[in-house]
């Protein structure tokens, strides 16, 4: 690319010569596709055609503002739980207006959620019309109020709902699930509301009161990992998301091995095909091969690392290469290791990266900032009888990684 002296490139700015304006480039031809937060259209959601029609079935009498079932959804991160349950509220609330009913649709993230009155703020500010002529201010009113203003919005504006609360362990307290699953029976509302709760959690279910429980009543959907096929679908179906004859035949096939191996989880799945165009693309390569999937997950892994660190003090890395260092030192890559054994690796380390070493206590604080940030894993042990109570720490990056931040990373010698 031609650039001229001042920082440009085809007159164009050399900050921003990277972006590809539409997605569009030598490797990708719609890179929309492989975006995380991406919405495949309906015949793109593949292997979930039963729980649609189960969901279905127990959301459906919404469609014509008779109540309807509340439903728990569960399953793994990537299972296809958040996408499946928008996909039928977005059909039910079609199929409502078909027949000249009005539904009201709405999902809350209850991970972004900052408490009780929040959640029912976004709830109410989602299905507000202006012709409720109510408002949901943001802040200044009390939950009760934003109850009321909820109530009202519902009984001027629809004939039912359906709430999907996504990450629903996330709440806290059961509250809210109390509140809107036993509104109607409480004569605060008039209109059936559906509740549509996700979790990762299998035992959710046990963690809520009996009252919540009999009101959410016992339909619960259960969401497998995909299988190796099942997500090659799904990655065939966004191949085109890459320029014509860019992926070699077995990358697809390979790729979705690998995520089906490790996790069957579909947002990795896709995650990992971007890397590779990525890799691809940075690297100036014209085909994506099935070599590049593991090389473009490690520099991923590695870019990734290195953000989460970059905001760390330079001796995080050398605790951080200690543990790594003792990681590799045994056969099993899951030990936990006490804080005297890190600190023993630390100090060689240092030596290693001619820098003096700190102290047992600092070092203790830069376990904890890394176990904040989950690059690590720190427990509390026993050490049995008289013997007190010490911290044992885990890598929870592959050490590979960890040593492929920088060229010159320190191997040094554990066993002594
Ligand atoms: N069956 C599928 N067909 C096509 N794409 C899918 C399918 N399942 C998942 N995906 C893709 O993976 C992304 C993540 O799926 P989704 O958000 O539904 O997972 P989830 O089970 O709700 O996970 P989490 O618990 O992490 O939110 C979707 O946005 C979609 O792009």
């Amino acid at each position: 690319m031609e650039k001229s002296g001042d920082g440009e490139f085809d007159g164009g700015d050399e900050l921003f010569e990277e972006v590809d304006g539409d997605g569009k480039g030598e490797i990708f031809a719609n890179r929309e596709l492989l975006n995380i937060d991406h919405v495949p259209d309906e015949n793109r959601i593949v292997g979930r055609d039963e729980h649609i029609t189960e969901l279905a079935n127990e959301i459906g009498p919404a469609v014509t503002g008779s109540p309807p079932n509340s439903v728990i959804l569960y399953g793994k991160t990537g299972s296809g739980k958040s996408l499946v349950a928008n996909h039928v509220m977005e059909r039910a609330r079609k199929e409502a207006r078909r027949r000249g009913r009005q539904l009201a649709t709405v999902t809350v993230d209850c991970a972004q959620s900052r408490g009780e009155a929040d959640t029912v703020q976004t709830i109410a500010d989602n299905i507000n019309q202006p012709s409720s002529s109510i408002t949901v201010p943001t802040r200044g009113i009390s939950t009760n109020e934003y109850y009321n203003r909820l109530w009202g919005i519902l009984d001027t504006e629809y004939d039912a709902a359906l709430i999907t609360l996504d990450e629903v362990d996330r709440l806290g307290d059961d509250d809210v699930l109390m509140i809107l699953s036993r509104a109607r029976e409480a004569g605060k509302v008039d209109v059936p509301i559906g509740i549509i709760s996700i979790s990762n959690k299998v035992n959710f279910r046990e963690q809520m009161t009996e009252r919540v429980k009999s009101s959410l009543g016992h339909n619960e959907m259960i969401f497998d990992p995909y299988d190796g096929e099942q997500l090659r679908q799904i990655l065939e179906n966004r191949k085109d998301a890459f320029q014509e004859d860019v992926l070699a035949p077995g990358v697809i096939p390979k790729t979705a091995a690998l995520a089906a191996q490790r996790h069957g989880d579909a947002r990795k799945a896709i995650r990992l095909l971007r890397h590779a165009g990525h890799y691809a693309k940075t690297n100036s390569i014209h085909t994506v091969k099935e070599a590049h999937l593991e090389l473009a997950r490690e520099q991923a892994e590695v870019d990734r690392l290195k953000e989460l660190i970059s905001g760390l003090p330079p001796h995080s890395k050398y605790v951080l290469y200690a543990l790594a260092n003792l990681t590799d030192g045994t056969k099993n890559s899951n030990d936990w290791f006490r804080t005297t054994m890190v600190y023993d690796v630390y100090k060689k380390v240092c030596e290693a990266e001619a820098t003096d070493s700190l102290s047992t206590d600092t070092v203790r604080d830069l376990l904890n900032e890394l176990a904040f940030l989950e690059i690590t894993e720190s427990n509390q042990e026993h050490g049995g009888m008289g013997k007190g109570t010490y911290k044992e720490h885990r890598l929870l990056w592959d050490s590979s990684v960890v040593f492929k931040m920088e060229p010159d990373s320190a191997h040094v010698d554990t066993d002594n």
